[in-house]
């Protein structure tokens, strides 16, 4: 990690330069991508036996995983861990029925009633990674809030590993958040499927959820067709730190995020040069004792920086710049300081509540905007599995009041047609 002294210096613009945020080009895997799009889309299930075997190693001779397996994951899971899985998504539910909105109808002019309807979408896809390492908390975290909004059916695609097999804490995951349909397929290729459909697998309305590279440039390429939460880059933390603080819990925090990617970015902004010294001995330490090492080295080399400032409010203004996914305020009186934090994915306050209380339990969802996107975009919510559609109601009466006022508006665009369906009426 780099130390980097910070004196009332100008910050905007250096998280993109110093995270390497935007430069990527990505015209070679888009090749792959469209590919791999454009072959399920004329071939269907064939395409997707054949990338199955291609890329995970398997010839599999169903794509759809059976109440079996299933029923199979849950028995290996154990239930004390699946009494877990229910404990967090309670949770998670509980956080997310809170951001239900309602319909609503207004009456405010006579002979008018206007207003607005919430739906929930009818039918959505779920990718849960299972590449490098299966995360069924990303599986609650996708699959419950869909629940919540009362989507009509929810069907989830997630490689298989060589033996066809789907990791169990995913499937016991999916069977705890109520998912109806899970399929053994990953990558581009099963965006391709739930995007246009196939023969197996029916098309849906939104695909959700993370992966790598090629599934999210694949889930860039189908939107219009379908929508798509978001494009999640690897995982960031920031914490935001002022002396005494303790250098053990700040590490850990960091290493916490930094052992997801190579690309993950760990960031401490601290008011204290000694703190900094502490914190950088003991990542240190703790990167030497991980599980995961190669990837937490690789990930602070590139991407883990501890910035030095004069006071909290430039720490504040440099996090803000930063617009990190996960922000954590280990200062006295953290509370006080909120209303001055503009940009951040998810705000853990003070030195108990680590960021991982957020990953896999406290409720709030931990699909987070990336990479800088959290300067215009939120949290994925319950928000994301509704639409809306406008009501409008005019009586004759009301209609005749105001016909002149549109006619007029359809000759200034030369629309003749428009208000000839008004004059019609009278
Ligand atoms: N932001 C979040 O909330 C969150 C949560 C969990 C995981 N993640 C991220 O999701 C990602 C998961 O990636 P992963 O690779 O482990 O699993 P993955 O399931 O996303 O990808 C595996 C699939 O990629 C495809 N693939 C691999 N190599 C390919 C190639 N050369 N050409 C075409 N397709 C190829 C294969 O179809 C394979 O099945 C990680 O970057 C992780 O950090 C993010
Ligand atoms: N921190 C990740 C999002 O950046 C989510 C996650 C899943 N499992 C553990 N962590
Ligand atoms: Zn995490």
């Amino acid at each position: 990690m780099e130390i980097i002294e910070i004196n009332g210096v100008n910050y905007k613009g250096k998280a993109d330069e110093l995270l390497s945020r935007g430069e990527n080009d990505f015209s070679k895997i888009d090749r792959i991508v469209y590919e791999i799009l454009d072959n399920v889309k004329r071939n269907g299930d064939k395409a997707l036996f054949e990338y199955t075997s291609k890329f995970d190693n398997v010839i599999l001779k169903e794509l759809r995983v059976s109440e079996n397996e299933i029923d199979e994951a849950v028995q290996i899971v154990g239930e004390e861990f699946i009494d877990i899985l229910k404990e967090a998504r309670e949770n998670i539910e509980s956080y997310h029925k809170k951001q239900l909105q309602d319909s609503w109808i207004t009456n405010d002019k006579e002979g008018i009633i206007l207003g607005q309807l919430i739906r929930p979408l009818d039918r959505v896809g779920i990718y849960a990674p299972g590449g490098k390492a299966a995360y069924p908390s990303t599986v609650l975290m996708n699959g419950i809030p869909a629940k919540v909004a009362g989507v009509n059916s929810i069907a989830m695609v997630t490689p298989p590993d060589k033996n066809g097999k789907i990791n169990p804490y995913i499937l016991a995951a999916a069977k705890v958040a109520g998912i109806d349909e899970i399929y053994k397929i990953g990558g581009a290729q099963s965006i391709a499927a739930l995007a246009y459909g196939t023969k197996a697998v029916k098309p849906v309305d939104k695909i959700v959820g993370p992966g790598n590279i090629y599934v999210a440039r694949a889930k860039r390429a189908v939107f219009g067709l379908v929508d798509i939460d978001m494009i999640a880059g690897p995982s960031e933390i920031c914490i935001i730190a002022d002396e005494n603080k303790n250098p053990k819990f700040i590490a850990a925090d960091l290493l916490s995020q930094s052992e997801h990617d190579e690309m993950a970015s760990s960031i401490l902004i601290t008011t204290s040069k000694n703190l900094a010294l502490e914190v950088e001995k003991e990542v240190k330490r703790q990167t030497m004792e991980s599980e995961r090492k190669e990837i937490i080295e690789k990930s602070l080399e590139d991407y883990g920086y501890i910035f030095v400032v004069r006071n909290i409010e430039e720490a504040i203004k440099i996090s803000n710049e930063i617009a990190p996914e996960h922000l954590e305020i280990m200062i006295d009186n953290p509370f006080e300081m909120l209303s001055k934090i503009k940009n951040a994915g998810a705000i853990f306050l003070g030195e108990y509540t680590p960021e991982p209380v957020g990953d896999y339990f406290a409720g709030p969802n931990h699909t987070l905007p990336t990479s800088g996107t959290a300067k215009f975009s939120s949290p994925l919510g319950t928000y994301d599995f509704i639409k809306k559609s406008s009501l409008l109601y005019y009586s004759k009466e009301a209609l005749e009041n105001i016909k002149d006022k549109v006619i007029s508006f359809s000759q200034a665009e030369g629309l003749f047609a428009h208000g000839n369906s008004i004059k019609v009426r009278f």
